[in-house]
């Protein structure tokens, strides 16, 4: 409820106040600095205001709360919005930091689906997926957006540990019906279009407030075209979002075009087959033509940028820059675990080194800064999730998803030698920090790091 005016106290109660400073990005300008603020979260995990710490008394007046209910920032912490990660493969995550000597499609058949076939086992399942969540979380992720495998029971079980952990989850359960390499991981197309169903269907059942299922076709060259129409379908009848892979990789796009002749491009395929709307995210897009990306614009899908796996299994370099010329709509991936950190700290970094290499090879190329990769690794991220409505930075009415940290934490990463204003702090964290500058994580209000339990190995 909207206060009436600032002697009367909101009976909308605000749960946390912070106050310090506060950074994030905005349509307009990719890093905001907002020193001395205070912000008040109620009790829905919204933001209930923003507003200059000069402002505080009038501001307890209005909502009702005590100065000793202001947490109070240190100099050397500030809040910025939690992290999104648009593309990350939970049932990967046992391999991470392994296995990346090999191109995409050998890759897959060597490494991937070996290991994804073993998620029939819940068992086996319950424990990575136990262990993504958390890793992710306490990274700073407070957004991912999961494949899964093919097994609709360990899917639906990965979004019972993200809504337990409290993390914002949207979980596909993979969809494959063509699989030469690994007998049984694969599907027949009635079976992956009924199985995906009933993965919907029983994971909208949980009523879980920030978890929700993707349909997840893995890619062109893993579905027949009956089963790529049916999943659009699919995903049109219940207004849902769609992930998949696009353009990662040379031989990959070749082997498309041998497959679906009749289509203008890769982006054709999935556009004809309905799989191209403004809650689609496909990830990499490293060899898009512009007559592509301008799809991309026309349709509202997005692409997820995951440098460190194009770079760790030598797919290719996307030329972000291009992308946003274009208009559209990017965010940062980990592609876990062609991508070998489960941290958005290191798509950060890969995003900036990416683009470093693309100026090395022509130097009239126009480099991203620190800040417009900050941008793409939140608001950029919660975008390219049709998410942005609810989280990505510090709107009012927005959920509060936000990392606390503080650059000096004891036994972190990195020194700070004297005074410094916010911008370096921000910058220092992004290209030098890790967990241990990441002191509390909240998801829509809720304090989900640290944990309330400590896992063991
Ligand atoms: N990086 C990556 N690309 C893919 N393309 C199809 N499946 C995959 C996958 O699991 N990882
Ligand atoms: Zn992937």
């Amino acid at each position: 409820m909207e206060p009436s005016n600032e002697t009367t106290v909101c009976n909308h109660p605000v749960k946390h106040i912070f106050r310090g400073t506060f950074v994030h990005s905005t349509q307009d300008t990719p890093l905001k600095i907002l020193e001395d603020n205070v912000l008040g979260v109620d009790d829905d995990g919204k933001i209930a205001f923003i507003e200059s710490g000069k402002d505080v008394v009038s501001l307890s007046h209005k909502w009702g709360f005590k100065a000793s209910d202001v947490k109070q920032l240190e100099l050397h912490e500030f809040i910025m919005p939690g992290l999104v990660d648009t593309h990350i493969h939970a049932s990967q995550y046992s391999y991470t930091g392994t296995a990346l000597d090999l191109p995409l499609l050998q890759w897959l058949n060597t490494y991937t689906f070996p290991v994804e076939a073993k998620y029939k086992d819940l068992t086996f399942a319950d424990n990575v997926y136990n262990k993504v969540v958390r890793r992710t979380l306490m990274n700073g992720t407070t957004t991912a957006c999961y494949f899964a495998t093919i097994h609709t029971d360990a899917s639906l079980l990965l979004g019972e540990i993200a809504n337990k952990l409290g993390q914002r989850a949207l979980v596909g359960k993979v969809c494959m019906n063509c699989n030469n390499a690994v007998e049984h991981y694969k599907e027949s197309t009635e079976e992956s279009s009924e199985e995906t169903k009933r993965f919907i269907h029983e994971l909208l059942k949980k009523k879980y407030p920030h978890v929700r299922p993707v349909v997840t076709p893995r890619f062109a060259l893993s579905c027949c075209s009956a089963l790529m129409r049916d999943l659009g379908d699919i995903a049109k009848n219940n207004n849902l979002h769609i992930q998949s892979h696009i353009s990662e990789n040379k031989e990959e796009c070749e082997a498309v075009k041998q497959l679906f002749p009749e289509f203008e491009s890769y982006t054709d395929v999935y556009l004809k087959h309905n799989l191209l709307t403004d809650k689609t995210v496909m990830a990499h897009g490293c060899y898009l033509s512009d007559a592509e990306l301008q799809v991309f614009r026309d349709t509202g899908a997005s692409i997820s940028h995951c440098p460190n796996s194009n770079i760790s299994i030598c797919s290719g370099l996307l030329d972000v820059r291009n992308v946003l010329n274009h208009k559209v709509k990017i965010g940062l991936g980990t592609d876990v675990a062609g991508g070998y950190s489960p941290s958005i700290l290191d798509a950060i970094r890969r995003a900036l080194d990416s683009s470093k290499v693309l100026t090395i090879q022509d130097p009239s190329h126009q480099t991203l800064t620190f800040e417009e990769v900050f941008r793409l690794a939140t608001l950029g991220g919660s975008q390219a999730l049709s998410l942005d409505s609810e989280t990505g930075n510090f709107e009012v009415g927005k959920d509060f998803d936000a990392l606390l940290v503080n650059v000096c934490a004891p036994e972190g990463p990195m020194d700070i030698c004297g005074p410094e204003p916010p911008k370096v702090l921000l910058e220092k964290f992004l290209n030098l920090g890790d967990d241990r500058n990441i002191r509390e994580v909240y998801v829509a209000g809720r304090r989900v790091v640290p944990f309330a339990e400590t896992a063991s190995c």
